[in-house]
């Protein structure tokens, strides 16, 4: 395994850091200095050739899972050294010769150079083909890009490169720069292919998968989005061994939640290994990824769009209504990371259940437990973040903001025992404030 980071600030100077990633193969790039209001922009030319599938010496077969759907028909290969052979994944998918790759100022130090050099290492195999022109955007790391005012600094980018509608979107990073790139991709040109390259725990076994692409309000989390489907997810295994441990953490918090939401087995098996998967263990995060993308590749194929009203792709927001509302009463700063706003609101959904009889108070127990064994937050006071626990009145107002609500009532996904759930609109204001008061709010 590789050095995990224990932190996720960029080491060095952009220049500096980023003048290392230029691999001598590359034809001159026209590097534009990092300007403060713009995505940061890299040009690079490679060739477009067939895939080298089938080659060998490089063919280490990953795993695949597939999802199925009205616009969503696509795999998700998961496994080791995927980046380092992107190309002969990508080239398949890309329509025209021209590709955009989306990352952060994070990821493109430590990732960004294998997948260039997969296409230098594809074009000198096909010295043939017709060229590929890659340019790169570098946002800022963090929760903020997901807002308004980096979208419209990427789309200027992005429209100053002369792109095309065959011009492939490509996000390299978590779900931060997945759900930007994504919800570019989609408004683009009025859309544009997109390809996913997820490199965090949660975005390999969440974000990256579905389509749900969207920015940040100030009224809410993921208030603007469109559905969006990628033509293919690349989880490279490898990525996750930079990952900082607060991070590898939030993300098992939606491993968790996808066990406890529709799929009891694997809330077993996070029983079992959700130690190991924490602590970084090779083998168990790449039976954690490929468990939970079956889970999420299987509901999401059933209901794409989200239109099932009680027992569909709701059931992936158990535990948001809460966790959503907490992150944007800290107005998506990213102090509190969305995996572990995920897994106070899984503590608190499962307090939720007890209170309305579909759930035991033992079940609770069990869930809180693993999750804080884990080292997850599950009271408010644990909550990351200078400004303390948000007060029940704030929290009640963003919980009727959310994209659930009708009619400016709160709707919650409800466990009902360990492994099932329930979209319900017919929760109790007095009920949230119960729950809210048992788990640290005041
Ligand atoms: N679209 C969906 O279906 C969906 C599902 C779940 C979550 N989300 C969204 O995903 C976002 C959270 O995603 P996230 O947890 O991946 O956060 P993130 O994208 O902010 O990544 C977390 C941090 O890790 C860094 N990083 C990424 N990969 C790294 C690597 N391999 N090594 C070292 N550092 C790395 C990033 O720069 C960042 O600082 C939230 O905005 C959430 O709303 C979307
Ligand atoms: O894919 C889905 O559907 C999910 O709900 C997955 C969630 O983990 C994710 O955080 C999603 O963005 C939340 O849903 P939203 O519709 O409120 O954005
Ligand atoms: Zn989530």
């Amino acid at each position: 395994m590789g050095k995990r980071r224990s932190t996720c600030q960029p080491r060095g100077g952009w220049n500096r850091s980023w003048q290392r990633f230029w691999p001598s193969w590359l034809t001159t790039p026209s590097c534009h200095p990092c300007r403060p209001s713009l995505a940061r922009l890299d040009t690079f030319e490679t060739t477009l050739g067939p895939p080298a599938m089938n080659n060998p010496s490089t063919a280490q077969q990953p795993l695949c899972v597939h999802v199925k759907g009205l616009a969503a028909d696509y795999d998700i290969l998961t496994g080791q050294g995927l980046l380092q052979r992107g190309a002969e994944h990508i080239i398949p998918h890309m329509k025209g010769g021209h590709g955009v790759i989306i990352t952060d100022e994070n990821v493109a130090p430590l990732h960004l150079e294998t997948l260039l050099e997969s296409f230098q290492a594809h074009a000198k195999a096909h010295p043939k083909a017709k060229p590929v022109r890659l340019d790169v955007l570098t946002v800022p790391a963090g929760e903020r890009s997901k807002s308004l005012s980096r979208y419209g600094h990427v789309m200027d980018s992005l429209l100053a490169l002369g792109i095309d509608r065959r011009t492939t979107i490509l996000a390299l990073g978590g779900g931060v720069v997945g759900d930007l790139a994504g919800f570019v991709a989609a408004t683009a040109l009025r859309g544009l292919p997109f390809i996913q390259l997820p490199t965090t725990l949660l975005s390999q076994v969440d974000s990256s998968v579905g389509g749900k692409t969207g920015l940040n309000a100030a009224a809410g989390k993921n208030l603007i989005g469109a559905f969006w489907q990628p033509q293919l997810v690349l989880a490279d295994s490898d990525t996750l061994a930079t990952l900082p441990e607060r991070e590898l953490k939030a993300g098992y918090g939606e491993i968790v939640k996808s066990g406890l939401a529709g799929d009891k087995a694997l809330f077993e098996w996070c029983e079992a290994n959700g130690a190991g998967v924490v602590a970084g263990d090779p083998t168990l995060l790449a039976e954690a990824v490929r468990r939970t993308c079956t889970f999420k590749a299987r509901i999401v194929s059933a209901d794409e769009h989200e239109r099932n009203e009680t027992t569909g792709r709701a059931l992936l927001n158990l535990g948001h209504t809460f966790g959503h509302a907490f992150e944007t009463a800290q107005h998506h700063e990213g102090a509190l990371l969305h995996g572990e706003a995920v897994a106070l609101g899984l503590c608190q959904a499962m307090a939720l259940a007890v209170l309305r009889g579909s759930a035991t108070e033992e079940e609770k127990q069990r869930v809180t437990r693993h999750l804080a064994q884990t080292g997850l937050p599950t009271t408010a006071q644990e909550l990351p973040g200078d400004h303390g626990a948000p007060s029940i009145e704030v929290l009640l107002h963003h919980m009727t903001r959310d994209k659930k609500a009708r009619d400016g009532k709160a709707a919650f996904v409800v466990p009902h025992g360990l492994g099932a759930s329930q979209l319900e609109r017919t929760v109790t204001t007095a009920e949230i404030r119960q729950v809210l008061l048992a788990t640290g709010c005041a």
